[in-house]
C-alpha cells in the first residue's frame, strides 16, 4: 500500500506477489537492463521478484548521484543467508555497510592504497615475466598460464608464498570458492532463478533462502535442503580458502623462516599488541582481507587479461599500433615496466578500452539502500537491492560513440595523450563507498601484463590442420555469475621483436 502511493521508477509490469520473476533475465542481465532503460526513458529502472525491490541504475550521471553524492545510503549490500553458509560472510565485500566492514576496509587500505602498492611491482614484475616464460614453452595453455600469474602474484604479495606449478592445490580453491562467490553475489539471476529450476538446480535453493530467511532453518535431509548440502561442501573450500594460506605464512612467520607480505607485517603487529582481544580481533581481519584480496585479485585480471587477448585477436590493427608505440618508447629489446606507464599513453588506453568493452563485473556487486530515497522523482524504497549497470555506463553511445568497437584512440587526442574529457573506464571498479579498493594494484599489474605479451608476442588466431582460420566466437558464458567470462578460445602466441626475457 505504501509503495502504491509513491512513484516507483519505470520498469517491466508486476504480476501480485511473484513480481517479474518469469520476465527477469537470467543470464546477459546487463543487457537487458539496458534495454529496458532505453524502452521506459529512464536511466534508473525497477523491478520486484518476490516482494524484494530491485533498482537499477544505468547512467554515469544516476550512479555519480546515487551512489557517490548519496553514498550513506546506497553502500550497504544485500542480506546474504548463502555467503553465511558458506563461510563468504567474512569477505568484506559482502558485509553489511557497518564498523565490521569499515575496519577490514580501512586495514585493507593500507596495504593496497596508492602510495603503497609500487612496493609490489616487482613482484608483478616477476609474475609477468614467468607468464612469458611459460607461454614460449607450452603456448596451448596460455589461459592457464594467465591465470597462474594472477593467482602467483598476488599468493607472494598477500602471504609471502610462491606458486610452483598450474596443479597446485591453492589455485584449484581459489577457482572453486570464486565460481560460489560469483553465484551468490549474482542477486538478479539468483531470484529469477526461481522460475526456472531444471536449469539452475540448488541455485535456486539460494534463491528461496535468501528470500525467506526462515528457510535457513530448513534441515539438510529435509527434501528442498539441497542448498544446506552444496553450501556444507563449499564452506569446506571457502574455510580452506582462507585459512590454509594464512596458518601457512603464520606458521613461516613464527619459524622466523619467512617472506615479508601483507600478513607477516600484519602478524608482526599483532605481536605488539597488549590485550589478548585486540590480537584475536586484528587476526580475524588479517585472515578476512588476506584472503579477499588473493580471491579479488585472481579472477578480475586474469578476465581483463583474457578479454585483452580476445580484442588483440578480433582487432589486430590495434595490437600493431600498440607495438609500435612500445617500440618507439623503449625499443625492442627490453621488457616494459611499470615505470614506463607516462610514455606509453597508448598501452594505457589499451588496457581502459580492455576494461571498458568487456567489463569483469558488468553488474558490479549489488549494492543496498538503506532508508527510502527519491531520484527524478520516483521513489526508491528502503531495502531495495541497486545494481550498478556498469554495462550500460561503459557503453553509453554518448560517452563512448560506437561503444561496442574495441577503440582505444578514443581515450587519446591528436598528440597521442590521453584525453581529459573521456572519462577513464572508472565504474568498471564499481561505485562510492564500495569501489574496488585493489584498483590501483589491478592498474598496474594489468598495464605491465599487457605492454609485456604485446612487447614480446603478437598474438593470432590459430590456424586449423585444413588450413582455415579459427575464428574466436567472441561469446560469453551464460550466467547465473556476477563475473563474466569469455568462451573459451584459441590464440597462438608468436615471438616478435629482441626482447630478452630474465631468466
Ligand atoms: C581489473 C581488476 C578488477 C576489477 C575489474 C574489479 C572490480 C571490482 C568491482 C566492480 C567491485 C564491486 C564494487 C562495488 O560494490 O560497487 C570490486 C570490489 C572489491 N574488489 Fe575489486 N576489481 C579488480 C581487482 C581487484 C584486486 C586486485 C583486489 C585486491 C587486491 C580487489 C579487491 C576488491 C575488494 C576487497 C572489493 C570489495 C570492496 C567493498 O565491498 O568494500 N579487486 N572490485
Amino acid at each position: 500500500q505504501r509503495l502504491r502511493k509513491h512513484k516507483l521508477p519505470p520498469g517491466p509490469s508486476k504480476l501480485p506477489f511473484i513480481g517479474n520473476l518469469f520476465n527477469a533475465p537470467k543470464s546477459f542481465e546487463w543487457l537487458t537492463y539496458q534495454a529496458w532503460s532505453r524502452e521506459y526513458n529512464s536511466d534508473i529502472v525497477h523491478f520486484q521478484i518476490l516482494g524484494t525491490n530491485f533498482v537499477v541504475v544505468n547512467s554515469a550521471e544516476a550512479a555519480d548521484e546515487l551512489f557517490d553524492r548519496r553514498s550513506k545510503n546506497f553502500s550497504d549490500r544485500p542480506e546474504s543467508q548463502m555467503a553465511q553458509l558458506t563461510g563468504w560472510s567474512r569477505a568484506f565485500g559482502v558485509m553489511h555497510y557497518g564498523d565490521d566492514w569499515r575496519t577490514n576496509r580501512r586495514l585493507f587500505h593500507q596495504y593496497f592504497r596508492a602510495s603503497v602498492v609500487p612496493a609490489y611491482h616487482e613482484s608483478s614484475a616477476i609474475a609477468v615475466q614467468d607468464l612469458l616464460r611459460r607461454i614460449c614453452d607450452t603456448p596451448d595453455l596460455w589461459m592457464q598460464h594467465i591465470r597462474f600469474m594472477a593467482g602467483s602474484n598476488v599468493l607472494r604479495v598477500a602471504y609471502g608464498m610462491e606458486l610452483v606449478s598450474a596443479e597446485d592445490h591453492r589455485l584449484d580453491i581459489i577457482e572453486k570458492a570464486m565460481k560460489v562467490f560469483s553465484m551468490i553475489t549474482t542477486a538478479g539471476a539468483f531470484l529469477g532463478a526461481v522460475a526456472f529450476p531444471s536449469c539452475y538446480s540448488s541455485i535456486t535453493d539460494f534463491t528461496t533462502v535468501d528470500s525467506f530467511p526462515i528457510l535457513k532453518h530448513v534441515p539438510a535431509w529435509f527434501p528442498g535442503g539441497q542448498f544446506k548440502r552444496d553450501a556444507a561442501k563449499w564452506k569446506l573450500i571457502v574455510d580452506e580458502m582462507y585459512m590454509l594460506m594464512y596458518s601457512e605464512a603464520k606458521e613461516s612467520f613464527d619459524s622466523g623462516n619467512y617472506k615479508a607480505s601483507i600478513t607477516t607485517e600484519i602478524l608482526s603487529k599483532i605481536g605488539q599488541l597488549k590485550g589478548e582481544s585486540e590480537r584475536k580481533a586484528l587476526e580475524y581481519n588479517a585472515v578476512s582481507i588476506t584472503g579477499t584480496a588473493f580471491s579479488a585479485a585472481s579472477d578480475t585480471i586474469t578476465l581483463s587479461l583474457l578479454n585483452c587477448v580476445l580484442a588483440m585477436l578480433l582487432y589486430p590493427h590495434v595490437q600493431t599500433a600498440a607495438q609500435k608505440a612500445l617500440d618507439g618508447a623503449i625499443g625492442s629489446e627490453r621488457l616494459p615496466e611499470i615505470a614506463d606507464k607516462d610514455a606509453l599513453p597508448y598501452i594505457t588506453a589499451v588496457m581502459y578500452e580492455c576494461l571498458r568493452w568487456r567489463p569483469a563485473l558488468p553488474l558490479s556487486l549489488p549494492h543496498r539502500s538503506i532508508a527510502d530515497d527519491e531520484y527524478k522523482g520516483f521513489h526508491i524504497p528502503a531495502r531495495s537491492i541497486v545494481l550498478g549497470n556498469v554495462w550500460a555506463i561503459l557503453h553509453d553511445p554518448e560517452r563512448y560513440p560506437d561503444p561496442e568497437t574495441f577503440a582505444p584512440e578514443r581515450f587519446l587526442d591528436a598528440d597521442g595523450a590521453l584525453r581529459a574529457d573521456v572519462p577513464a573506464p572508472l565504474s568498471a571498479f564499481g561505485f562510492g563507498r564500495r569501489i574496488c579498493p585493489g584498483r590501483y594494484f589491478a592498474y598496474d599489474v594489468v598495464w605491465v601484463a599487457i605492454a609485456s605479451l604485446l612487447a614480446t608476442f603478437d598474438a593470432v588466431k590459430p590456424v586449423d590442420e585444413k588450413g582455415n582460420v579459427v575464428e574466436p566466437s567472441g561469446e560469453y558464458m551464460p550466467g547465473p555469475g556476477s563475473f563474466s567470462f569469455p568462451v573459451p578460445f584459441q590464440a597462438e602466441f608468436r615471438r616478435r621483436g629482441q626482447v630478452q626475457i630474465p631468466v
